[in-house]
């Protein structure tokens, strides 16, 4: 057949007929599964979300820090279970490593303090806001990828750590009209497991796996723990008493049964005490069912809810006091949080408390014929030296097409550059918002 003749077109055509090109197949313009577009509106928001985060971060002496989406896979192969690590969205790279996207920061985080070593000095606050992955089966439609915030201390072994975490994020609810009738905190501490599990010698080893398995607790049935905690070779008598544990329902109450010599309590009690100097002691709660879908958590746990529960955890964090060395590095007691960008906008809807955030730009500038464009262009490149934002109009518009821009981009006053101003070295100032309208010198244009 001769080149035209591609049975695709189904056109007989001669050597000489020009080439006929199929019209190209039409890409699917949404993201991929599982993940989104940020146009402006959701960007503006975006940006308003995170600017609190940074804020807050600030406020509390915190230095931002940031690391590859893509890792090596080995800083998430745990095997207690998580669902994690279950949804690790993994593969191998061209030159055969084994990498993923990331699916939380901290793994990160104790990368590079490790990497750091003995260059930095202790404590690290640090904070980091980044782009988190999972490879969920879409049948359930969630999302692939979200934003985390995270905040983290390094070198800092008592609660005062885990009380300044707490509090940075009641600082952020506050910044946003969030109160504590809206959200609290469910606290606990993994060593009230650790010490059940010490008296029945339930070795070291399965005390992350019997935490991802209590960490279900409120998702699958009741049988269906115990059947996974038989599985973990927990006996009946030691199962009997985790759950036991685990529903008490005050520190008082945790005091009768673990004593109150024990790390644990003394944690909770230390933290509660520190609340109240810290002012946050209405937002918190001992939840001793709390453990959180971590692993590497030794310590205080805790999560953020909202108080009607129609939402998922806004957020969560402990103390991973372990973790370090897991990787192999020097151990460094170290606690921090992560918190996503999902949940909190559902949250905010809910409460009517989304910002309105409309574009801003200070000037449309405009020629009033086409022989003024440069005119038009050297005046936006003055106000823009002199830090003023400018939407210039970069093609010949009537003037309907450009007050119609101009209330869209929310510009505030137009500046008309006209033939017989432009001689006398002036140009038309219209004060969008007011219909003030005068001429003025561009030098004076401020
Ligand atoms: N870890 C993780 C990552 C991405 C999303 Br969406 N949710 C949780």
């Amino acid at each position: 057949t001769t080149p035209n003749d591609s049975p695709r077109s189904g056109r007989s055509g001669s050597l000489s007929s020009p080439p006929v090109h199929d019209s190209p197949q039409r890409i699917d313009v949404n993201p991929p599964k599982g993940t989104r577009d940020f146009p402006p509106e959701e960007m503006r928001l975006r940006n308003w979300l995170f600017d609190n985060f940074r804020e807050v971060s600030r406020l509390f002496g915190f230095e931002e820090v940031d690391f590859p989406v893509l890792e090596s896979e080995a800083l998430y192969i745990r095997k207690a279970g998580e669902e994690i690590r279950d949804q690790l969205y993994c593969f191998e790279d061209r030159g055969n490593r084994r990498v993923a996207l990331r699916p939380e920061l901290t793994p990160s985080l104790a990368r590079l303090v490790m990497q750091k070593g003995k260059s930095v000095s202790l404590p690290l606050k640090w904070f980091a806001v980044g782009q988190c992955w999972r490879y969920e089966r879409m049948t359930r439609g969630r999302r692939r990828e979200h934003y985390q915030w995270n905040m983290d201390i390094i070198g800092v072994p008592g609660v005062t750590a885990e009380a300044e975490l707490i509090s940075s994020i009641v600082t952020f609810f506050k910044r946003m009209g969030i109160t504590s009738s809206d959200v609290g905190f469910k606290v606990s501490s993994r060593k009230v497991l650790q010490e059940v599990l010490t008296c029945y010698a339930i070795p070291e080893n399965l005390f992350g796996k019997v935490c991802i398995i209590i960490d279900k607790m409120e998702k699958i049935p009741m049988d269906e723990i115990k059947k996974e905690l038989k599985a973990a070779e927990l006996s009946e008598e030691a199962i009997k008493e985790l759950l036991q544990v685990l529903s008490v329902k005050s520190l008082a109450q945790l005091e009768e049964k673990l004593g109150a010599a024990g790390e644990a309590i003394g944690d909770l009690k230390e933290l509660f005490s520190l609340a109240e100097k810290f002012g946050f002691s209405e937002w918190i709660q001992f939840d001793a069912a709390v453990v959180r879908g971590l692993a590497y958590y030794t310590g205080i746990v805790f999560e953020g809810f909202d108080r009607e529960g129609k939402l998922r955890a806004i957020c969560g964090g402990g103390r991973y006091d372990q973790l370090l060395s897991t990787f192999g590095g020097d151990n460094v007691p170290a606690c921090g949080f992560g918190f996503g960008d999902a949940v909190i906008i559902e949250l905010l809807k809910e409460k009517g408390l989304l910002p309105e955030l409309s574009p801003l730009v200070e000037n449309i500038v405009c020629s009033l014929d086409h022989t003024l464009q440069g005119a038009a262009a050297a005046v936006a490149t003055i106000l823009r030296e002199r830090g003023q934002s400018v939407d210039l109009v970069l093609e010949n518009k009537p003037l309907k097409w450009v007050f119609k821009r101009a209330a869209r981009i929310n510009a505030r006053r137009l500046i008309l550059v006209g033939s017989s101003e432009w001689q006398k070295g002036m140009v038309g100032v219209k004060i969008l918002s007011t219909g003030e309208q005068y001429e003025i010198k561009v030098d004076e244009l401020k």
